[in-house]
């Protein structure tokens, strides 16, 4: 049995969605599909979700939303009528969203979880009356039905391991099974999303909870390449890499999965294979637990900005018990979570996503750090990328740091901090923003273009 996912690209449209009924039915094991809601059918168009998310905001400050309602129902409403699906579906998607409109407001972050995760949930509605209509048996499955509940972490929850019993009845059920991405229900019957993209989550832990054979992610290209394609054109395709790697390049800029997506088809040795809906037949992406190591030490390159360090240097720190305890439990204070922790004998450095910080809060962490932890010096410096060099390869090839450093040495670029990773399957450089594509392109050159010639 295979769950495949589709993600909103693969469903911005008619046509698309025409696509994911093809591939479906050209394989009968491919059983339960979840679905996202409609993505982006062009690059600056607004994806289903975002158009919610406004939505809910405008009700909840009182504004008039028809015309907003109504962008979004014309969205549903194109679906339906390039499928030839009955209209009474968008009338239903109508009914659903006007009474999560008419909810109680009195907590607005569940109102707005209501609001976000409908997008999924009317698109499987839609998505299965359009198999229905097709003559092939196909059931809405919605999240609370199947029994998946979450914790009560709106915009981050997290499944509930009791989930994976209940959802190992679905294999019983006949029939192509269309599940809704992005959220399930906390034990007190709310809705919870997953964190953005996270229907690549839903598909994970369903995959784990009916023991699939394979977890099938159909996107918009042909394969998880070595780097971000929009930073380097046409880079290489990995035809296969391990769940460590994955994880590591998705947390640090890979998009195409979702970090978090990787842990249940891990725990459960589900393999994972990233395909191309606009193309099925190519082969694309296996996530797997272990690969032959056939190529150089460096699988992929990813990157992100929105970073900030905080410097800090006490002479004699690594004498002083509990020294990075009290550091850290300032941050907990702020409720600021890290993503990195560089040290060395007098000094440690704290890689935060800085978004997480007003100028307000900023002031006070330094001033706290400052008073209580008596340091020499305290620094932040903000806008800056990181960019990981991931591989299991590198565990056995001695040099691969010097080759990176080199490659950006020589592209005029300044590192501002190394971290070898203790995993040691990646290593993580600390860029300035504006420098994050050219160091990018660099360590491309370096690692992988001399494999293509
Ligand atoms: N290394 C990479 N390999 C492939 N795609 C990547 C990579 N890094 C970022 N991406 C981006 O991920 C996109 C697919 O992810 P996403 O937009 O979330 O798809 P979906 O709509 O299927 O959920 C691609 O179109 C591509 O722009
Ligand atoms: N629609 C949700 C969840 C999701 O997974 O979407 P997509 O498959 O388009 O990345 C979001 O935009 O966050």
């Amino acid at each position: 049995m295979k769950v495949v996912k589709f993600g909103g690209s693969s469903l911005a449209s008619g046509t698309q969605v025409e696509k994911v009924f093809n591939i479906v039915l050209s394989d009968p094991e491919r059983k339960i599909v979840v679905v996202s809601a409609p993505g982006k059918r062009y690059s600056d168009d607004i994806k289903v979700t975002d158009q919610l998310i406004s939505l809910g905001e405008a009700c909840l400050a009182g504004k008039t939303i028809e015309d907003e309602l109504n962008a979004i129902l014309k969205r549903y409403s194109l679906i339906a009528e390039e499928l030839q699906v009955s209209s009474a579906v968008i009338d239903e998607i109508e009914q659903n969203l006007r009474s999560i409109m008419s909810q109680d407001k009195n907590n607005p972050v569940l109102f707005i979880e209501a609001m976000k995760a409908s997008g999924e949930d009317n698109n499987a509605k839609l998505i299965a009356a359009y198999f229905q209509s097709k003559d092939v048996e196909a059931h809405y499955v919605s999240p609370k039905e199947a029994g998946l509940y979450v914790t009560n972490e709106p915009g981050n929850a997290q499944v509930l391991p009791e989930s994976y019993d209940n959802l190992y009845r679905l294999r019983e059920r006949t029939g192509i099974l269309i599940v809704p991405g992005f959220f399930g229900y906390s034990k007190e019957g709310d809705v919870l999303t997953f964190s953005r993209s996270g229907s690549d989550i839903t598909g994970s832990i369903l995959a784990n909870g009916v023991k699939a054979d394979l977890y099938e992610n159909f996107t918009d290209v042909d394969a998880v390449y070595t780097v971000n394609p929009s930073i380097v054109n046409h880079p290489k395709e990995i035809r296969e890499l391990t769940y460590r790697e994955m994880r590591e390049l998705s947390y640090a800029g890979f998009s195409v999965f979702h970090d978090e997506a990787l842990i249940p088809a891990f725990r459960a040795g589900i393999p994972v294979q990233v395909k191309n809906t606009n193309n099925p037949s190519a082969p694309g992406t296996k996530i797997v637990n272990n690969r032959a190591n056939t190529n150089g030490p460096v699988i992929g390159i990813a990157s992100d900005d929105g970073f900030c360090s905080i410097y800090i240097s006490k002479y004699l720190m690594n004498r002083e018990i509990g020294f990075g305890r009290k550091l850290l439990q300032i941050l907990e204070e702020f409720n600021l979570s890290y993503e990195h922790v560089p040290s060395g004998i007098d000094d440690i450095t704290v890689i935060l996503r800085e978004d997480q910080m007003d100028e307000e809060t900023e002031r006070e962490v330094i001033k706290r750090i400052q008073m209580e932890l008596h340091a020499d010096v305290v620094e932040i410096e903000h806008h800056l990328a990181l960019i990981m060099v991931v591989g299991e390869g590198m565990r056995h090839n001695v040099g691969t740091t010097s080759r990176a450093a080199k490659a950006l040495a020589d592209a005029g670029i300044n590192i501002d901090m190394i971290n070898q990773g203790s995993s040691e399957v990646s290593m993580m450089f600390g860029v300035k923003a504006h420098d994050e594509k050219r160091a990018v392109q660099a360590l491309y050159n370096e690692f992988f273009a001399s494999v293509l010639a």
